[in-house]
This record gives C-alpha cells, structure tokens and sequence, in this order.
C-alpha cells in the first residue's frame, strides 16, 4: 500500500516530504525496521521511540510517524498521537479485519485464557471455524505465533487478524488485558461479544487503584453495541452475576446483556456442583431446563469458565448437547490445574496462579479432596504489582500444611528483596523460604509422603524464568517430574 493512502485512515497530519514510497509492514520497533516499513515512534513506559527514529532510518525505513521532532531524512509525518495513529492506519492497511469476524474479547482477572481455549474448542465443535490470541500466542490451524503480550500490540492485532480471517476463519476469541485495554492495544477492533470474569486485585503497579482497574477492564463494554450492525450480528456483553463490578459494566454498555453465575440469579447458572480430583459435575440451567454437565476439569472456578463460554457461544445459537459434548472431552489447558504424573504416590499440580485469587482458588479446589497434607510452593514475579505478595504469601501459608515460597520470575529485581515483602505477610516460622525455584520444587516433592498434594503456583505453562533481563529455560512440570524420579 502507497504511504499516501496508509494517511487516508488519519483524521488530521502534517507531512514532511512529497515522497509517497510503498509501505509493506509496519512497526514500533527501530530494530525490526527493514526497507519498506512504515515506523511509529512510541512515547512508551519505559522509553521513548523518538531516540530510535535514527536507527529505524538506518535500518532502511520508508517513512517515519512521528508526535516529537525528529531529524531524519526520510518522510516524516507528525500526528498529535503516534500511538492512535497506529492504530487507525493497522486496522486500514490490514482491511479491517475485525470487520469481518465475529471477534470475542475476553477480559477480567483470572480464566481470560481458559475461557478463550473453551470458546474455541465449544465454536469449532460447532463448525465455526475459530482462531485465538491470548497469552499463549496466536493461532488457527497451521497459523502459530507466540506472543510477547497476553494482548498483542495493537498493529499486530490487527496483522493476526487479517492472516486468520484469510486463512478462513469465521471468527476469533482473544484476551483483552486491562493493560491492553488501557493503552489502546485493541482499538480499532470490532468486538460482536465481550466477556467478563471477575475483578481481583493484580496490577495496580500499573492502575493504581481497584477504581482505576476497574474503569480499564469496563472499555471493552463501553464501546460494545453503540452501532447495532445488521439485525443478525450479535453485540452483546457476558456478565458474571456473582461479581458486583458487573452491574457497573451492565450500565456502560449498549449492547444486550447475558448473565452467569453461581451464587446469584443470572441467564446460564450451576447448581449441584460436585468436584472430586478427576473432574466436576454440575447441572446446568437456562431458560427454564436443566441440562446434566459432566467435564474433565476441576473446581468451582472451571465451571464460571465454562458457564461463561456456554453463555457467549449460545448467543451463536449452537445446539447445547453439541456445546456440552464438546466440554466433555476437554482435557484441560496447559498449565492451568495440570498434574505431573512419574508414577509416585502422591499428587503433583502445576497451576498459572499468580494472583491471590486464583491462588486461594486453586488451594480452595485441592481442599475439596484432599485426604492427606497439602504442600505449596509459590513466588511473586518481579517488576510487577508489589501489594499482593504479602496476600499471596499469606494465602499460601494459611491454605497448606507447609508453605515453601521461592522466587517466580524475579526480572529485573532482586529476588531476596521480592521474598521479603512476601514474608511480611507472614508470621512466626511455619513456612520455608528456597530462592532457587528449582531447589524448592524438589524440597517439596521429597518432603511429600503418600496421598500428599504438591501445588506448584505462579508458572503453569511457561517454559522459562526470567531473571534479569535473561530467559532461561525452566519447566515446573519438568522439575518436578525430574525431582520425582530422583526421590525414586
Ligand atoms: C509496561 C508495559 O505495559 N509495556 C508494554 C508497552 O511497552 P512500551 O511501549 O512502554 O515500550 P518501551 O520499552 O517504553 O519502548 C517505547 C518504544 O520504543 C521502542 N524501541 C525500544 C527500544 C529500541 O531499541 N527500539 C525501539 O524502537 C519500543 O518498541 C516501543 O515502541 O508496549 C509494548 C508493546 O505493546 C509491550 O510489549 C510492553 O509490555 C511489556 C513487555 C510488559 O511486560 N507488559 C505487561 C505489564 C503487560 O502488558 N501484561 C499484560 C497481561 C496482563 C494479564 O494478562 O493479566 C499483557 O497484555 O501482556
Ligand atoms: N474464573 C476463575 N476465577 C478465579 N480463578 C481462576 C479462574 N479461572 C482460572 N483461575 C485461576 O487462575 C489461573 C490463571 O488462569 P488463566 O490463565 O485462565 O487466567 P488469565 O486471566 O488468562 O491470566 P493472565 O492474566 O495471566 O492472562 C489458573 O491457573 C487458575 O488457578
Ligand atoms: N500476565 C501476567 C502473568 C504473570 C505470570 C507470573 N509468572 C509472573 O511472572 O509474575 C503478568 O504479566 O503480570
Ligand atoms: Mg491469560
């Protein structure tokens, strides 16, 4: 596309330059800049993409967007905002893709990805050919990109929807961060549905208040079915019932409301909940029938997830039996309440939670059927929200016979200094503290005798520890299956 008409998506611009080269990609990042790319120059968190502009035209950039002074000899074209103008000319050079896809957003504390893995097993199930984008990257069929962010930037949104929607899908269930949603990752995108699970504390490094990351989750509903569309295409908010939050987001949104839950009246809700270590058992009612739900996942918060797929996938009008056969065989996600098994007599679960929510869920869940003692290991990543190591550790230490907290994914801090905030959640001496994570996964499998339960928190799916700046290699699941097969 011509330089000129990647401007034709912008409302207002000053050009610098009569040249109009042709634009093949488009970037943020000074490093990825090859000839025939158009690159923005972010104003970011942490650094300001104007210093890069030098070494974007270096690399052979076409033309440069930019909101400050800059001094290259390339086309340059200033705009009032770089970031939103990214986002306007995305979504044109990409042709609008979400124009053409019924797009689900997911947003909320915890469940976003495995309500979005849900969503895609329920739709292809049903015959809608489904694509994903989530904190386990990008995919449909044979398309696979792993992702940086749990919710990409916004150009790349754009670019992984126009490659699914080519590649023939009908529709595509991403995860909406309220990071993502705040700094406008998603604009531009057309969602038909926008779903909500539920508001714990995480982020406030970020937010800074629960009002603030409250207000950032309620975007995705805020801008959900102000233009109706043709009289077939769905625009409607998935609400948690049993969240308080969720009667805010119902008076942000124009569109048509769907409601789940547990505890209180709503649309799709659960009753007869029984869990036992193999999978959960529930009876569904909506519209006045009752309909028996038997899935292989486990604990009372599987099933607001798979209510909440159930609640956004009806409104496609699928047959239920179809849509409960399909949950049926879902085996699980990765990461996300998954055990090791290496032949011992005790239990081991890898778990993705990192918040303290979903920390007290999981170990509410392993309470359920615990019969002998519950050993947790955990850590808090660093450069991320400091208030809820203390709760998390607290949790920790409450919820199990012996508590080991180690490091998570220290970053760029020190991971002495991040246990210590942890321990000022704790008192009194009924706890381990093991830095190395892999020292306190194997402490934990020698410590454990039969019918004992070992959660290991915080990691689920990630197959490394990000220490400094550094990505090492590092697979709970591996480490402790290699620490069983030691004690053996
Ligand atoms: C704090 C934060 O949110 N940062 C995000 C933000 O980075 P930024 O724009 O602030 O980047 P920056 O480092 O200040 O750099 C500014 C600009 O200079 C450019 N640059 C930089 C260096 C260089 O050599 N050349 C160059 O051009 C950068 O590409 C960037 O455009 O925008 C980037 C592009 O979208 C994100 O990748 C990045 O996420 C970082 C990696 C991150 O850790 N984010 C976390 C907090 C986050 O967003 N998490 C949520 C998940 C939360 C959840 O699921 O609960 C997520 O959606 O992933
Ligand atoms: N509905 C839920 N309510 C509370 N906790 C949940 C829920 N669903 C999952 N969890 C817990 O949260 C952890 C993370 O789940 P999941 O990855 O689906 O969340 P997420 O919102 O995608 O997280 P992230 O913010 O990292 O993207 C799980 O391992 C589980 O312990
Ligand atoms: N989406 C979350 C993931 C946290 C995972 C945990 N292992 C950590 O590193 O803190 C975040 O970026 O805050
Ligand atoms: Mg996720």
């Amino acid at each position: 596309m011509k330089l000129a008409e990647c401007l034709a998506a912008l409302a207002d611009y000053r050009k610098m330059g009569d040249a109009n080269p042709e634009i093949d990609r488009l970037t943020v990042d000074s490093r990825q800049v090859k000839p025939g790319t158009l690159f923005f120059c972010i104003n970011g968190h942490t650094l300001n993409g104007h210093k890069y502009a030098e070494q974007a035209e270096a690399n052979g950039a076409s033309a440069i967007i930019a909101q400050e002074t800059i001094d290259v000899s390339i086309p340059v074209i200033y705009v009032s905002d770089t970031h939103r103008a990214l986002a306007m000319i995305a979504d044109h050079f990409y042709g609008q893709p979400s124009h053409h896809l019924h797009l689900i957003g997911v947003t909320g504390t915890n469940g976003k990805t495995t309500i979005t893995y849900l969503i895609k097993k329920i739709q292809s199930a049903c015959g809608l050919a489904t694509g994903l984008i989530g904190t386990m990257g990008a995919s449909f069929g044979d398309y696979q990109v792993s992702v940086a962010n749990t919710t990409p930037e916004v150009h790349l949104v754009h670019e992984y929807l126009a490659h699914m929607a080519e590649a023939g899908a009908e529709s595509v269930v991403m995860e909406t961060s309220s990071n993502a949603l705040y700094d406008g990752r998603v604009h531009g995108c057309d969602f038909n549905i926008g779903i909500f699970t539920n508001l714990t504390e995480d982020h406030l490094d970020l937010h800074g208040t629960m009002k603030d990351y409250m207000y950032a989750k309620s975007l995705l509903f805020s801008q959900l079915g102000n233009a109706y569309g043709q009289p077939e295409t769905v625009k409607a908010a998935v609400l948690n019932a049993d969240d308080p939050v969720s009667e805010v987001y119902r008076h942000m949104t124009a569109a048509h409301v769907v409601t789940y839950g547990i505890d209180r009246p709503a649309d799709f809700t659960a009753s007869e909940i029984c869990i036992t270590p193999h999978g959960t058992t529930f009876l569904l009612n909506n519209k006045g029938q009752t309909y028996p739900v038997s899935m292989q996942l486990i604990g009372k918060f599987s099933v607001y997830n798979v209510l909440a797929a159930l609640a956004a996938c009806s409104l496609k009008g699928f047959d239920i039996g179809r849509m409960l056969a399909a949950i049926a065989e879902i085996k699980g996600v990765s990461g996300r309440f998954e055990t090791v098994n290496a032949g011992q007599d005790f239990s081991v679960i890898v778990d993705y939670s990192h918040t303290p929510d979903s920390l007290e869920n999981a170990l509410t869940t392993i309470k359920e059927f615990a019969k002998n003692k519950i050993i947790t290991v955990v850590g808090c990543g660093g450069d991320r929200e400091r208030g809820k190591r203390p709760i998390m550790a607290k949790i920790a230490v409450d919820n199990s016979d012996l508590a080991i907290l180690t490091s998570d994914n220290p970053r760029t801090e020190d991971p002495e200094s991040i246990l210590a905030e942890m321990e000022t959640g704790v008192s009194g001496s009924d706890y381990q503290k093991i830095t190395d994570r892999r020292e306190a996964i194997r402490f934990a499998v020698r410590m454990a005798k039969p019918g004992d339960i070992v959660l290991i928190a915080g990691k689920g799916h990630e197959t490394y520890q990000i220490i400094g700046t550094v990505k090492h290699h590092f697979d709970d699941r591996e480490t402790a299956k290699q620490a069983i097969l030691e004690k053996k």
